[in-house]
């Protein structure tokens, strides 16, 4: 399918399902690539070769590619797909990724179970502190956006009250407080003994986007920040 970065492809249910057949196992067997890549043991004649071999694959992706990132393309209406985000991109080989879902009973509560390899690690053994600050970021901004009321991180301050082993993790988002255009968001990460990053942001709708809605009349439908 061709895609062209000025105009959203409007895809049918199948067609969305089909490219998610395609692409989501494709961007797994990278994800292998790279953890690999880290761990990998064999030596030096083969990773020349393994070498040669990625370098070639790489050449022929490129033979047809976009000019620039994949933004929203696809998807139906305003239900576009990010999948190029950098968290949650079904096509994002660099997103672990987070697969956030409804959970609890806060307002615009998430949740996402996530596992962090050794691609995210920061002091050994343990996940970057930006990767953490990365995943809840996205979870905040989600909540917000599940609680119907989008926007764009403001700020985001973040508390590592403990070291977060890599492996399994559980990342949760929820709204705060809402006023007008702005929402206050928290959430944490979660390891094996309990929290132990906790973040607050403050989610904006920006000025273009209420501008945009009001010119179209259309509080209730705002527009995708993802
Ligand atoms: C379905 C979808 C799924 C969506 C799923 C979404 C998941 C997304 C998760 C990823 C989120 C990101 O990474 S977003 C990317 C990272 N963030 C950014 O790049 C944002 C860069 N900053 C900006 O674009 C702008 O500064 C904004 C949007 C934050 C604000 O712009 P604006 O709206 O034009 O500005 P302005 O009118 O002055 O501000 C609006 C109100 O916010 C307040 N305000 C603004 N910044 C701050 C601040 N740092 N601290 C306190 N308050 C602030 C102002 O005082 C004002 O209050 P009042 O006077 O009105 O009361």
């Amino acid at each position: 399918m061709s895609v062209n970065p000025d105009r959203p492809a409007e895809i049918t249910p199948e067609e969305l399902a089909a490219q998610t057949a395609l692409y989501a196992p494709f961007t797994q067997a990278v994800r292998e690539l790279v953890d690999a890549t880290i761990r990998t043991t064999v030596d030096p004649a083969t990773i020349r070769t393994a070498q040669a071999e990625v370098e070639a694959i790489t050449a022929r992706l490129r033979e047809e590619q976009l000019e620039g990132s994949l933004g929203a393309h696809f998807g139906h209406g305003r239900a576009r797909q990010p999948w190029g985000n950098t968290v949650v991109g079904l096509r994002n080989p660099v997103a672990p990724p987070l697969r956030p879902v409804p959970a609890g009973d806060r307002e615009g509560e998430v949740h996402a179970e996530v596992v962090l390899g050794a691609a995210y690690e920061g002091p050994p053994g343990l996940v970057h502190g930006g990767v953490s600050s990365l995943l809840l970021d996205q979870i905040l901004g989600t909540a917000a956006a599940a609680a119907g009321k989008p926007g764009m991180t403001a700020y985001l301050n973040l508390t590592y009250r403990r070291p977060t082993p890599l492996g399994p993790l559980r990342v949760e988002g929820w709204v705060d407080r809402s006023e007008g255009h702005k929402t206050w968001a928290r959430g944490h990460v979660v390891g094996p003994d309990g929290p132990t990053v906790e973040a607050e942001g403050l989610f904006v709708l920006p000025r273009w986007a209420r501008e945009l809605l009001a010119r179209r009349g259309d509080a209730e439908a705002p527009p995708a920040f993802e």
